[in-house]
């Protein structure tokens, strides 16, 4: 039997009704909250930065799994586990060092992830592997919400697990974008634990309940 973790991604939440939708998904099966911290250089969009956090942080009771999109991330690795992130994914594309980048966000105790662009190889991760406690395959170019899913991610997926497999290494695989039920299942069957969904989730009629159909139709 699975245990797929569901993270609903709050950038497609409602901010002018945060507490709620942050209640919403603290009494729903959603496993963490996810959380995307974007500069407008490293993508070409602004989302939310640490006052924000700072208050999903005061209600939210779940796991806080933070992905930094953002250049040079080292600058600001003591601020986010401050702000209470339990996981700190920064981008392998925005790390010139991220063997000791990783290192920091151990040091500070939090677990340490990798997020990877679509374009960028699993074979990257090859001499890391074993120091990464999460991989974020990037489903969409990173950015903005609501994008298309880009088939290529199930290879990847399935490449990363036989990675993980080979290396004797403990890393969850997470999937980001583009997430809904018609991908997930075969998501996890190519290898996923973690499944970000932000539109999928918030846009729907019931958000709860649509956590609920992700929780049951990818653990099996
Ligand atoms: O990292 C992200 C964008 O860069 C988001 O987490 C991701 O796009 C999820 O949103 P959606 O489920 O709407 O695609």
């Amino acid at each position: 039997m699975k245990n797929t973790l569901i993270a609903p991604s709050v950038l497609a939440a409602d901010f002018g009704n945060l507490q709620r939708d942050i209640e919403m998904i603290n009494n729903s099966e959603a496993d963490w909250f996810h959380i995307d911290i974007m500069d407008g250089v490293f993508v070409p969009n602004i989302s939310y930065g640490m006052p924000v956090l700072e208050a999903i942080n005061k209600h939210a009771k779940k796991t806080i799994d933070v992905h930094l999109m953002i250049v040079d991330p080292d600058r600001y690795i003591k601020t986010f586990a401050d702000l209470g992130a339990n996981i700190l994914s920064v981008h392998y594309e925005a790390c010139t060092h991220l063997h000791r980048t990783l290192q920091a966000i151990k040091s500070e105790g939090m677990k340490a992830g990798v997020a990877i662009n679509p374009h960028t190889t699993i074979d990257l991760l090859e001499d890391v592997i074993n120091d990464i406690d999460l991989v974020c395959i990037m489903s969409v170019n990173p950015g903005f919400g609501g994008q298309s899913f880009i088939e290529n991610t199930y290879a990847k997926v399935e490449k990363l697990k036989a990675l993980i497999t080979r290396k004797g290494a403990t890393t969850l695989i997470e999937v980001d974008g583009g997430v809904t039920n018609k991908n997930a299942k075969q998501l996890v069957e190519a290898g996923a634990d973690v499944l970000v969904a932000g539109s999928f989730v918030f846009k729907a009629e019931n958000p709860t309940q649509t956590i609920q159909d992700l929780k049951t139709l990818t653990n099996f």
